[in-house]
């Protein structure tokens, strides 16, 4: 019997969509913060596979989803390039910039990553065994807009705006920052499925700050690369991608960059996202997560609301964003038995 995931990304129209969501394994959860606790920082909890592994499970126990996301950062990446990488309590994560020529030409080879990011395979190893066989796993890595904003910038930003500077101001770097981190993603990507990922998706968070030409050049060509290189080496091996807050770019973007699901964010509704992007393929989304803090009624009527438009083509159930810190356990599962009809 195959998975219920891997039967969506094919194409399969099925009676209950199967269900996940981004940040299933985050602050929200005592038995997260219990773990994280243990492991001492973020950090040192991403790089310790016995503990990550132990994470990406909790919230397979707790509810069943169909399927675990790794648990690691996209930001693990970027720093095995070199860059330093840190996360400031209370304030999100810090990196070395990167913003010259020479700066990245001095960025590691593309094959060194493997020495920082053999834990991360660690993890997929042993989820790979430890899994409910229904479950489906999924690695991941940041789109390279995404990354290169980080890298660009030194943290995160709301217009990303040192990153679209750097664009504008210095062409020849920019790309070249992008093609490193577009070559490295296909390997850590390659060595994740190797590992045991059954599927993998690209996260382009700040897709939605480029617009025209700019989001063809550098949301839609960098990710049909990596999408190339992995279909070539991994055949079969289904990508998901989502170019957060793309609006109009969602349309046909399954068709430009060969990714077999679009992840649609919740500032679009459904029935537009079933009538211009479902129509492709599979599509996956898009509660708004803030119905995991506020519960009740509206919840149970915004997830019917989302079932129900994208009943007709083939569809995941997930967040529209990753779920906050602040969410109510219970709405989760609120979420997820109005979904499955229990
Ligand atoms: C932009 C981005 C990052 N990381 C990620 C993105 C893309 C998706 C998105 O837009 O949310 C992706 C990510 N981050 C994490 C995962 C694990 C898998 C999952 O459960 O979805 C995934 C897929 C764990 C995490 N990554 C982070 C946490 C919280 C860290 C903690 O425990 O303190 C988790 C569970 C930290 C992180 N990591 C990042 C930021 C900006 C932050 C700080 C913001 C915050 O505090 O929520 C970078």
């Amino acid at each position: 019997m195959t998975k219920t995931i891997l039967r969506a990304l094919k194409g399969e129209v099925l009676p209950t969509p199967p269900i996940w969501m981004m940040r299933q394994a985050g602050r929200y959860l005592p038995e997260y913060r219990e773990t994280r606790a243990k492991a001492g920082d973020f950090l040192s909890l991403c790089y310790n596979p016995v503990l990550a592994a132990e994470v990406t499970l909790q919230p397979i126990r707790r509810y069943g989803f169909d399927a675990a996301i790794l648990f690691a950062d996209i930001l693990l990446l970027p720093q095995a390039l070199g860059p330093k990488l840190w996360f400031e309590t209370g304030e999100g994560p810090r990196m070395e910039t990167v913003t010259t020529a020479a700066q990245v030409a001095n960025l590691k080879p593309v094959e060194a990553i493997h020495d920082t990011l053999s834990p991360v395979y660690e993890t997929v190893r042993i989820l790979a065994q430890e899994l409910p066989k229904k479950t489906t796993l999924i690695g991941f890595a940041g789109a390279p807009w995404t990354v290169a904003t980080y890298m660009i910038a030194g943290k995160g930003s709301k217009d990303q705006a040192a990153a679209h500077a750097l664009k504008a101001e210095d062409r020849a770097t920019f790309q070249a920052l992008i093609d490193r981190i577009t070559e490295a993603t296909v390997e850590y990507l390659s060595a994740q499925i190797d590992a045991g990922a059954e599927v993998v998706k690209l996260f382009d968070s700040w897709a939605g700050s480029l617009k025209g030409q700019d989001f063809r050049d550098f949301a839609e060509a960098p990710v049909a690369r990596i999408i190339a290189a992995l279909k070539a080496r991994h055949p079969g091996v289904p990508v998901i991608a989502f170019p957060r807050e793309a609006g109009q770019g969602y349309i046909g973007f399954a068709h430009r960059t060969g990714a077999d699901c679009v992840a649609i964010d919740n500032s679009v509704s459904p029935e537009w996202a079933a009538a211009n992007v479902q129509i492709d393929g599979c599509v996956q989304g898009n509660l708004a997560p803030e119905h995991m803090v506020t519960g009740g009624q509206a919840l149970v009527a915004a997830t019917r609301h989302v079932v129900k438009a994208f009943s007709r083509g083939p569809h995941i159930f997930n967040l529209g964003h990753g779920i906050t810190p602040d969410a109510n356990p219970d709405h989760v599962q609120l979420m997820i038995d109005t979904v499955r009809g229990t």
